[in-house]
């Protein structure tokens, strides 16, 4: 089965005179929630707006469902949904246009909306808000509307950007549920995040990203492995990375 997502050997960033990614190169398959850690500065963000096709390669390719975005823009685009670190909202619109904004973006049809959308606002705990202007929203509740804008449309591929910082715990349980029922469904996730205990629980696999370079990548159990240390959590792996600790690493 071929991957749904597929980056290989990207360097990229946001001038040619100083690349920020580092031949970069992983796949995702459906019904798999990946991690995506590293520092501040790693180049997560930088790795995702390629993935977005926001960024232009400088050498390497990003296929998703074997296809590139110059080979098939709409289809490429359509494949994924994004929610963003920051939440952008259109203030003149409520939570519902935003919802059925995006339904038309997608071509859903009128009975997958409604069946979605009510069970989003359900498990989200915003129904009775659906009628409220962004303006009324607290920051949680910005995030809230991209991240169900985002399931509304359930795409092979979801990239997900630092979800959890400003949501409360019933929002933060919501989602995980979520990503969890989607993958159950095939969907693949890829999440950036710096909540590692969370992401230790809930993902399948890990990118650690380290100045630009995959560190190293790989079930926990494979990263432990290769660390040496069959007791590992995450945590002191990173830990480890991030202070150049990389004699292990091959
Ligand atoms: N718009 C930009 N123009 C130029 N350089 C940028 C831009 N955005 C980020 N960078 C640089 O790219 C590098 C990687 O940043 P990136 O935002 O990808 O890191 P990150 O891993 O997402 O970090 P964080 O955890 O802080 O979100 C950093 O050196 C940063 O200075």
């Amino acid at each position: 089965m071929d991957p749904v997502l597929s980056v290989k050997q990207l360097s990229g960033g946001y001038s040619r005179q100083r690349p920020i990614l580092h031949d970069v190169s992983f796949e995702m398959k459906a019904g798999e929630l990946v991690g995506l850690v590293g520092l501040n500065g790693a180049g997560k963000s930088t790795t995702i707006k390629h993935i977005l096709g926001l960024l232009d390669p400088f050498s390497g390719e990003i296929r998703i469902n074997g296809r590139t975005l110059r080979e098939d823009k709409t289809a490429f685009r359509k494949s994924m949904a994004y929610v963003p670190e920051l939440p952008e909202l259109y203030e003149q619109m409520t939570l519902e246009e935003h919802l059925q904004l995006t339904a038309m973006a997608y071509h859903l049809q009128q009975d997958e909306y409604a069946q979605r959308s009510s069970a989003l606002l359900k498990l989200f705990h915003m129904e009775k808000k659906k009628h409220w202007f962004p303006i009324h929203f607290s920051k949680g509740m910005r995030q809230k509307v991209m991240i169900m804008c985002a399931f509304l449309v359930r795409p092979d591929l979801y990239i997900v950007d630092e979800p959890f910082v400003g949501l409360d715990p019933l929002g933060i349980q919501s989602l995980l549920d979520l990503m969890t029922d989607m993958k159950k469904s095939g969907a693949a996730i890829l999440m950036s995040t710096h909540i590692l205990t969370t992401a230790e629980q809930y993902c399948d696999r890990f990118i650690i990203l380290h100045d630009g370079r995959i560190a190293v990548q790989g079930t926990l159990d494979q990263i432990r492995r290769q660390f040496g240390d069959v007791n590992a959590n995450l945590h002191e792996i990173y830990l480890a990375v991030a202070r150049g600790e990389t004699q292990w690493m091959q």
